[in-house]
């Protein structure tokens, strides 16, 4: 087990029929796992500045609080509707199994800050064009959409063309 995509466990039928799931639980259980994962997905960012980091829920939470720790930067979660206590701005979407929305606390950006968004997967590109809407909306520059993989077959990137789009594994 040297290779990151060596911790990927594929679930055929997950959640729905048709779907191969992407499962991290095997890389999120390896300290080892973990620690290359970081270091790519710093990699990827290189030396450019970052004020917050997003981690869209549940998934990218993970690595976007190790992220924003390692870059010196705050931790913005970007969470499903009804669990965010403060005031909120919403966003919907589609999915690659269903329909869904974001929301984002209204004073988690402030204007031009630099943010990186991060999610575990890029599928269909829904999930993290409706975060790309609510950081635009409260005014925030984003400097790199990163994921640990991306599934290049779902074209989410034809979604995201006009942003720094990066991934550690593409399947
Ligand atoms: O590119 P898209 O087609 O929008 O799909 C990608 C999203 O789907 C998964 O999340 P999911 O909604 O399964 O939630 P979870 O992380 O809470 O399991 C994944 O973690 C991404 O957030
Ligand atoms: N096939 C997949 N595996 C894991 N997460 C996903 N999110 C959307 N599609 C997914």
């Amino acid at each position: 087990m040297n290779r990151i995509e060596d911790f990927i466990r594929d679930i055929p039928n997950f959640p729905k029929d048709g779907i191969l799931f992407k499962d991290i639980a095997p890389l999120l259980q390896s300290p080892r796992g973990v620690e290359m994962c970081l270091e790519e997905l710093l990699k990827l960012i290189g030396d450019q500045k970052i004020d917050k980091v997003i981690g869209i829920e549940s998934r990218g939470f993970f690595f976007a609080t190790l992220l924003a720790q390692k870059l010196d930067a705050g931790f913005i979660p970007v969470r499903k509707p009804g669990k965010l206590p403060y005031k909120t701005l919403s966003q919907s979407y589609a999915l690659e199994y269903g329909e869904d929305a974001v929301e984002i606390h209204i004073d988690a950006i402030k204007k031009d800050e630099r943010i990186l968004i991060h999610d575990d997967v890029l599928a269909t590109g829904g999930t993290a064009q409706a975060v790309c809407k609510l950081v635009e909306k409260l005014g925030g520059k984003i400097v790199q959409c990163n994921f640990i993989m991306q599934l290049s077959f779902l074209k989410g990137k034809d979604k995201l063309k006009e942003y720094n789009v990066k991934s550690v594994l593409e399947y």
